[in-house]
Protein backbone atom coordinates (compact mmCIF):
# COMPACT_ATOMS: atom_id res chain seq x y z
CA UNK A 1 0.00 0.00 0.00
CA UNK A 2 1.93 3.29 -0.87
CA UNK A 3 1.23 6.05 1.91
CA UNK A 4 0.30 9.72 1.23
CA UNK A 5 3.29 12.80 1.46
CA UNK A 6 2.45 15.51 3.59
CA UNK A 7 4.30 18.69 3.52
CA UNK A 8 4.20 20.80 6.59
CA UNK A 9 5.64 24.24 6.42
CA UNK A 10 6.17 26.50 9.02
CA UNK A 11 5.77 30.41 7.76
CA UNK A 12 4.06 31.87 10.75
CA UNK A 13 7.15 33.69 12.24
CA UNK A 14 7.72 37.31 12.44
CA UNK A 15 11.40 37.46 11.23
CA UNK A 16 12.46 39.48 14.10
CA UNK A 17 16.26 38.93 13.64
CA UNK A 18 15.40 40.05 10.11
CA UNK A 19 14.65 43.92 11.19
CA UNK A 20 12.33 44.25 7.91
CA UNK A 21 8.80 46.15 8.26
CA UNK A 22 7.56 42.62 7.14
CA UNK A 23 7.89 38.74 7.90
CA UNK A 24 11.24 37.69 6.58
CA UNK A 25 9.04 34.64 4.18
CA UNK A 26 7.22 38.21 2.45
CA UNK A 27 11.04 39.68 1.38
CA UNK A 28 11.59 39.72 -2.60
CA UNK A 29 14.23 37.66 -3.78
CA UNK A 30 14.43 38.53 -7.40
CA UNK A 31 11.17 38.63 -8.94
CA UNK A 32 9.10 36.95 -6.11
CA UNK A 33 9.35 36.67 -2.20
CA UNK A 34 11.24 34.04 -0.30
CA UNK A 35 8.14 31.74 0.64
CA UNK A 36 7.02 31.39 -3.29
CA UNK A 37 10.49 30.11 -4.17
CA UNK A 38 10.41 27.73 -1.09
CA UNK A 39 6.78 26.63 -2.48
CA UNK A 40 7.96 25.93 -6.04
CA UNK A 41 11.41 24.30 -4.68
CA UNK A 42 8.84 21.57 -2.66
CA UNK A 43 6.57 21.70 -5.65
CA UNK A 44 8.89 20.70 -7.97
CA UNK A 45 10.36 17.55 -6.33
CA UNK A 46 6.68 16.69 -4.93
CA UNK A 47 4.17 17.78 -7.04
CA UNK A 48 1.07 15.53 -5.86
CA UNK A 49 2.37 16.29 -1.95
CA UNK A 50 -0.44 17.56 0.20
CA UNK A 51 0.95 20.68 1.17
CA UNK A 52 0.26 22.19 4.55
CA UNK A 53 0.87 25.38 5.41
CA UNK A 54 1.19 27.45 9.04
CA UNK A 55 0.54 31.41 8.72
CA UNK A 56 -0.02 33.37 11.39
CA UNK A 57 -3.70 34.45 11.81
CA UNK A 58 -3.35 37.89 11.49
CA UNK A 59 -0.66 37.74 8.13
CA UNK A 60 -1.76 40.27 5.82
CA UNK A 61 0.71 39.85 3.24
CA UNK A 62 -0.27 36.13 2.16
CA UNK A 63 -1.53 35.89 -1.39
CA UNK A 64 -2.84 32.29 -2.59
CA UNK A 65 -1.26 32.63 -6.20
CA UNK A 66 2.02 31.70 -4.26
CA UNK A 67 0.82 28.47 -3.81
CA UNK A 68 1.89 25.69 -7.11
CA UNK A 69 0.24 22.72 -4.97
CA UNK A 70 -3.63 21.62 -6.75
CA UNK A 71 -4.21 20.09 -2.82
CA UNK A 72 -3.18 22.31 -0.03
CA UNK A 73 -4.72 23.80 3.55
CA UNK A 74 -3.43 26.52 5.60
CA UNK A 75 -3.24 26.06 9.23
CA UNK A 76 -2.87 28.44 12.47
CA UNK A 77 0.95 29.19 13.19
CA UNK A 78 1.36 28.84 17.24
CA UNK A 79 3.55 30.38 19.53
CA UNK A 80 6.59 28.64 19.00
CA UNK A 81 7.61 26.73 15.74
CA UNK A 82 6.97 23.84 17.33
CA UNK A 83 3.03 24.91 17.96
CA UNK A 84 3.22 25.76 14.31
CA UNK A 85 4.15 22.23 13.62
CA UNK A 86 2.13 20.75 16.19
CA UNK A 87 -1.44 22.76 14.79
CA UNK A 88 -0.41 21.68 11.34
CA UNK A 89 -0.34 17.58 12.71
CA UNK A 90 -3.78 18.14 14.63
CA UNK A 91 -5.65 19.53 12.10
CA UNK A 92 -4.91 16.58 8.84
CA UNK A 93 -6.48 13.18 7.76
CA UNK A 94 -3.21 11.27 7.96
CA UNK A 95 -2.51 8.24 8.42
CA UNK A 96 -0.54 6.68 10.77
CA UNK A 97 2.37 5.78 8.12
CA UNK A 98 1.79 8.50 6.19
CA UNK A 99 5.08 10.49 5.48
CA UNK A 100 5.21 13.60 6.94
CA UNK A 101 8.36 16.04 5.77
CA UNK A 102 8.94 19.43 7.86
CA UNK A 103 10.58 22.21 6.01
CA UNK A 104 11.20 26.01 7.00
CA UNK A 105 9.53 28.54 4.33
CA UNK A 106 13.18 30.62 5.51
CA UNK A 107 14.94 27.65 3.29
CA UNK A 108 14.27 28.52 -0.11
CA UNK A 109 17.50 27.28 -1.80
CA UNK A 110 16.34 23.84 -0.81
CA UNK A 111 17.30 21.61 -4.09
CA UNK A 112 15.23 18.69 -5.36
CA UNK A 113 18.43 16.25 -5.36
CA UNK A 114 18.40 16.95 -1.52
CA UNK A 115 14.78 17.11 -0.64
CA UNK A 116 14.34 13.12 -3.00
CA UNK A 117 17.73 12.03 -0.91
CA UNK A 118 15.91 13.02 2.66
CA UNK A 119 12.64 11.33 1.54
CA UNK A 120 14.06 8.34 0.39
CA UNK A 121 15.98 7.83 3.72
CA UNK A 122 12.84 8.72 6.04
CA UNK A 123 11.24 5.88 3.97
CA UNK A 124 14.13 3.41 5.33
CA UNK A 125 14.13 4.88 8.63
CA UNK A 126 11.78 3.97 11.38
CA UNK A 127 13.05 7.09 13.49
CA UNK A 128 12.96 9.09 10.43
CA UNK A 129 15.61 11.42 8.82
CA UNK A 130 16.72 15.08 9.03
CA UNK A 131 19.35 16.79 6.06
CA UNK A 132 22.59 17.43 8.08
CA UNK A 133 25.75 19.25 7.37
CA UNK A 134 28.85 17.63 9.21
CA UNK A 135 30.29 20.62 11.44
CA UNK A 136 33.73 21.55 9.32
CA UNK A 137 34.97 24.74 11.73
CA UNK A 138 36.57 24.09 15.37
CA UNK A 139 34.10 24.71 17.70
CA UNK A 140 34.60 27.31 20.74
CA UNK A 141 32.51 27.55 23.81
CA UNK A 142 32.41 30.86 25.58
CA UNK A 143 32.09 31.73 28.87
CA UNK A 144 30.20 34.67 29.94
CA UNK A 145 32.73 37.52 28.97
CA UNK A 146 32.72 36.06 25.33
CA UNK A 147 36.40 34.99 25.80
CA UNK A 148 36.95 31.59 24.05
CA UNK A 149 36.70 29.46 27.21
CA UNK A 150 37.45 25.88 25.55
CA UNK A 151 37.53 24.30 22.51
CA UNK A 152 34.80 21.47 21.66
CA UNK A 153 35.71 18.12 19.87
CA UNK A 154 33.75 18.52 16.87
CA UNK A 155 34.05 14.89 15.69
CA UNK A 156 30.68 13.37 15.09
CA UNK A 157 29.08 16.97 15.47
CA UNK A 158 26.30 18.37 12.74
CA UNK A 159 24.25 21.40 12.01
CA UNK A 160 20.19 20.14 11.91
CA UNK A 161 18.99 21.70 8.31
CA UNK A 162 15.27 20.97 6.74
CA UNK A 163 13.75 19.20 5.72
CA UNK A 164 13.26 16.86 8.05
CA UNK A 165 10.57 13.65 8.01
CA UNK A 166 8.76 10.75 9.91
CA UNK A 167 6.10 8.79 9.60
CA UNK A 168 2.98 10.97 10.76
CA UNK A 169 2.02 8.93 14.32
CA UNK A 170 5.96 9.40 15.24
CA UNK A 171 5.95 12.77 14.67
CA UNK A 172 2.51 13.64 16.46
CA UNK A 173 3.34 11.28 19.47
CA UNK A 174 6.89 13.12 19.61
CA UNK A 175 5.91 16.45 19.31
CA UNK A 176 2.54 16.22 21.73
CA UNK A 177 5.23 14.62 24.35
CA UNK A 178 7.15 17.56 24.11
CA UNK A 179 4.74 19.91 24.23
CA UNK A 180 3.12 18.15 27.53
CA UNK A 181 6.83 17.87 29.08
CA UNK A 182 7.52 21.01 28.65
CA UNK A 183 10.44 20.69 26.58
CA UNK A 184 10.89 23.51 23.67
CA UNK A 185 12.71 21.91 20.91
CA UNK A 186 14.25 23.50 17.38
CA UNK A 187 13.42 20.85 15.66
CA UNK A 188 11.62 17.87 14.84
CA UNK A 189 14.38 15.64 15.22
CA UNK A 190 15.02 16.91 19.01
CA UNK A 191 11.70 15.73 19.81
CA UNK A 192 11.90 12.68 18.45
CA UNK A 193 15.37 12.12 20.54
CA UNK A 194 13.27 12.93 23.68
CA UNK A 195 11.78 9.95 22.93
CA UNK A 196 14.52 7.22 22.57
CA UNK A 197 14.79 6.92 19.37
CA UNK A 198 17.41 8.35 16.88
CA UNK A 199 16.61 9.80 13.38
CA UNK A 200 19.10 8.98 10.34
CA UNK A 201 21.25 12.19 9.51
CA UNK A 202 21.51 12.89 5.84
CA UNK A 203 24.10 14.68 4.64
CA UNK A 204 22.94 17.40 2.81
CA UNK A 205 24.64 20.46 0.66
CA UNK A 206 26.23 23.59 1.87
CA UNK A 207 23.72 25.72 0.38
CA UNK A 208 20.66 25.08 2.31
CA UNK A 209 20.81 28.33 4.00
CA UNK A 210 18.66 29.33 6.40
CA UNK A 211 17.69 33.17 5.92
CA UNK A 212 17.59 34.85 9.36
CA UNK A 213 19.80 37.99 9.12
CA UNK A 214 19.97 41.23 6.92
CA UNK A 215 23.62 39.41 5.18
CA UNK A 216 21.64 36.64 4.47
CA UNK A 217 19.82 38.02 1.67
CA UNK A 218 22.08 38.56 -0.89
CA UNK A 219 23.82 35.33 0.21
CA UNK A 220 20.32 33.49 -0.73
CA UNK A 221 20.64 35.29 -4.05
CA UNK A 222 23.71 34.62 -5.28
CA UNK A 223 23.21 31.02 -4.24
CA UNK A 224 20.16 30.94 -6.51
CA UNK A 225 21.71 32.75 -9.23
CA UNK A 226 24.75 29.89 -9.13
CA UNK A 227 22.19 26.96 -8.74
CA UNK A 228 20.17 28.00 -11.92
CA UNK A 229 23.73 28.15 -14.20
CA UNK A 230 24.41 24.72 -12.63
CA UNK A 231 21.11 23.51 -13.62
CA UNK A 232 21.38 24.96 -17.29
CA UNK A 233 24.86 24.03 -17.66
CA UNK A 234 24.04 20.41 -16.67
CA UNK A 235 20.78 20.22 -19.32
CA UNK A 236 23.04 21.40 -21.98
CA UNK A 237 25.74 19.08 -21.11
CA UNK A 238 22.77 16.14 -21.75
N1 LIG B 1 5.86 30.60 15.88
C1 LIG B 1 6.56 30.27 14.80
C2 LIG B 1 7.94 30.61 14.69
C3 LIG B 1 8.62 30.25 13.54
N2 LIG B 1 7.96 29.61 12.53
C4 LIG B 1 8.69 29.25 11.29
O1 LIG B 1 9.76 28.40 11.63
C5 LIG B 1 10.83 28.56 10.69
C6 LIG B 1 12.19 28.72 11.36
O2 LIG B 1 12.13 29.86 12.20
P1 LIG B 1 13.10 31.13 12.13
O3 LIG B 1 14.00 31.03 10.98
O4 LIG B 1 13.63 31.33 13.50
O5 LIG B 1 12.05 32.27 11.74
P2 LIG B 1 11.42 33.42 12.58
O6 LIG B 1 10.82 32.89 13.85
O7 LIG B 1 10.52 34.14 11.64
O8 LIG B 1 12.70 34.33 12.89
P3 LIG B 1 13.11 35.08 14.22
O9 LIG B 1 13.45 33.99 15.21
O10 LIG B 1 14.28 35.91 13.83
O11 LIG B 1 11.93 35.92 14.66
C7 LIG B 1 10.46 29.74 9.82
O12 LIG B 1 10.07 29.18 8.59
C8 LIG B 1 9.34 30.42 10.59
O13 LIG B 1 8.38 31.08 9.75
C9 LIG B 1 6.61 29.29 12.66
O14 LIG B 1 6.02 28.72 11.75
N3 LIG B 1 5.94 29.61 13.81
C1 LIG C 1 14.61 23.74 12.27
C2 LIG C 1 15.90 24.49 12.10
O1 LIG C 1 15.88 25.26 10.91
C3 LIG C 1 17.05 23.52 11.98
O2 LIG C 1 18.24 24.22 11.83
C4 LIG C 1 16.16 25.39 13.26
O3 LIG C 1 16.34 24.64 14.42
C5 LIG C 1 15.14 26.46 13.48
O4 LIG C 1 15.58 27.23 14.59
P1 LIG C 1 15.08 28.67 14.92
O5 LIG C 1 15.43 28.89 16.35
O6 LIG C 1 13.63 28.65 14.69
O7 LIG C 1 15.85 29.60 14.03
Amino acid sequence: MSHSLWLIVPAAGQGKRMGADKPKQYLPLGEKPILAHTLSRLHRAFPTAHLVLCLDSDDRWFKPEWVPFPQWQRVAGGAERMDSVLNALHAIKAQDNDMVMVHDVARPCITSSDLLALYDAAQQHPSGALLAMPVADTMKRANAEQLSAVTEPRDRLWHALTPQAFRYALLRRALEYAVANHCVVTDEASAVEALGQAPKLVSGRRDNLKITHPDDLALATAIMASQVAQSSESERSC
